[in-house]
């Protein structure tokens, strides 16, 4: 849904200025000892987290010894009014995962399948610097579609859809005026 969060811009950035100062930004190493170029926060009652052990959520911010941020109103009406167009109402996520791209930065193809309830939908939200997104079937051979995606944008994907393969190809240099160079993208999941 192109532009869909715009009316929402201001509120969602002065509400993550405060998310960062309480859970900052880290780049999160995965089980196979890859140090990812996506930075990421949370907030809402779970967070996501990869380590040495594995991926999981978790309730406390392994980095602050803390409960992750609360999910600001603005987060969760933006969301649900989102999933509502897409024939998903009802939509009550208990995380967002914040991912941050600078210019290189990429996300390589997966499913997002560590929450236990897909009957859910996955509502994505895109600021700042445009982005490739890929988005390919229900097994990774599958060949992906390529998507370009631009601050303000939404997708949504859930049903037959919702263990699709997806991924963000390499961030070109594109400085947007609010955000620099940077990109940032909610995904909001709903994890139990
Ligand atoms: O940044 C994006 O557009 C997608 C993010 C994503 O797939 C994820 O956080 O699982
Ligand atoms: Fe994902």
């Amino acid at each position: 849904m192109r532009g869909y969060a715009l009316e929402y811009v201001d509120r969602v950035l002065a509400q993550l200025r405060q998310i960062r100062l309480q859970s900052p930004f880290r780049h999160m190493v995965t089980p196979g000892g890859y140090t990812m170029s996506v930075a990421l926060t949370c907030c809402g009652t779970a967070g996501w987290t990869a380590d040495r052990k594995g991926y999981r959520y978790a309730a406390i911010d392994p980095q602050t010894g803390q409960p992750w941020p609360a999910m600001p109103d603005v987060f969760l009406a933006l969301a649900r009014q989102a999933a509502d167009q897409c024939g998903y109402a009802g939509f009550t996520p208990d995380s967002c995962l914040i991912n941050r791209y600078v210019p290189g930065a990429r996300l390589s193809l997966h499913q997002d399948k560590d929450e236990t309830d897909f009957s859910a939908p996955i509502v994505s939200v895109s600021l700042g610097m445009p982005a490739m997104f890929q988005f390919g079937g229900l097994k990774r051979s599958d060949r992906p579609e390529k998507i370009p995606l631009f601050h303000g944008d939404i997708v949504v994907w859930g049903g037959p859809d919702r263990l699709r393969y997806h991924g963000v190809m390499a961030l070109k240099d594109n400085p947007h005026p609010l955000l620099g160079s940077n990109r940032i993208n909610l995904t909001f999941r709903k994890t139990a």
